[in-house]
């Protein structure tokens, strides 16, 4: 990993606490994002959207803000931290002040979790000395060795200073596939019971998605301190996709190339994904992972 860039480019453009008018234009610009943008997944805008404009608009947090993004692959958790990123910061992931870590690829072999300890402190250390409301994002958080996810804690603690930094205005969006299963079994109950997704709350889900996060042994989360220290501020749940959000999936892909939605070819599309549960056929098997590369084939100019 490369050491955090010079103090003194970070501090020139670092967010310490945007001008309120600024942030109040920047929330509706958020909410445009992930209405526009971010397709059924109601519980995840509200609670990012909420979230987001409280903590950012609190001149003195008394934590960082801490969201743990859960749910199936291709649902959008990874989109949703990248429209965060450009809601915040210009140039979003590619900012200075934006920290992505994928656990397989940062992470990869247990035997050096020392040394990946004492890389990831320094690394959060630094940056949050040089821009206080820095971003850093942890993808695969499931596939995390419970160790590593400990020696984050001090970070996200209702602590003052922790060696004479605050991390307090910093955020740390965590992803994970953990408690997948439990917030597909709540969207499955729903449509069989012929009700809306949209008439889901995150009551029927927080609780027992961090439960799950929290028992799974398969989870780097699995009795992690984060979730009995009750350091995690919102477990965020994506609801598994159907048939007729990849077809939006396939439709902003089309323009994105530059092409006239052709009705057609996305339905062709979206009838060669795969779906579950096998009598049902309700949710799509990768989300929208893997429709653009579809898509290929009926372009091949
Ligand atoms: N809910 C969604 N709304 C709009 N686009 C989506 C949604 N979910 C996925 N996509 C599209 O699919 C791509 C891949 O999704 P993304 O990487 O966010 O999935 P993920 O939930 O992070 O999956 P994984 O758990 O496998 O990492 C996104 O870049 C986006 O283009």
């Amino acid at each position: 990993m490369a050491p955090p860039a010079s103090r003194a480019v970070l501090i020139d453009q670092c967010q310490i606490q945007p001008q309120r008018r600024r942030w109040r234009e920047e929330k509706q610009t958020l909410q445009k994002d992930l209405d526009h943008k971010l397709f059924g997944q109601h519980l995840a805008k509200k609670v990012i959207l909420n979230a987001l404009t409280g903590f950012i608009s609190n001149p003195k947090p008394k934590k960082p803000l801490t969201l743990s993004l859960h749910g199936w692959t291709g649902t959008g958790k990874n989109f949703a931290s990248k429209i965060i990123a450009e809601n915040i910061y210009e140039g979003g992931l590619h900012s200075h002040y934006v920290h992505l870590f994928v656990a397989t690829l940062h992470f990869p072999h247990a035997s050096n979790l020392t040394l990946y300890k004492d890389q990831l402190q320094l690394w959060i250390r630094g940056n949050v000395s040089a821009c206080a409301r820095s971003i850093f994002i942890f993808d695969e958080m499931d596939k995390m060795h419970a160790g590593l996810i400990d020696a984050i804690k001090p970070f996200l603690d209702y602590y003052d200073h922790v060696d004479g930094v605050s991390y307090q205005k910093a955020i740390f969006i965590f992803l994970s596939n953990a408690g997948a299963e439990r917030i597909t079994d709540v969207a499955l109950d729903f449509w069989r019971s012929g009700r809306q997704r949209e008439e889901i709350k995150l009551g029927d889900m927080e609780h027992a998605l961090s439960v799950s996060a929290f028992n799974n042994k398969n989870s780097g989360f699995w009795h992690s301190s984060l979730i009995d220290r009750n350091l995690i501020d919102y477990f965020i749940p994506f609801l598994p996709l159907e048939y007729k959000h990849l077809k939006m999936c396939i439709r902003v892909e089309m323009q994105a190339r530059g092409y006239d939605v052709d009705e057609d070819i996305v339905t062709r599309v979206a009838d060669e994904m795969t779906f579950f549960p096998k009598e049902e056929r309700v949710f799509s098997d990768k989300g929208c992972k893997t429709v653009f590369t579809k898509l290929d084939y009926y372009y091949d100019d």
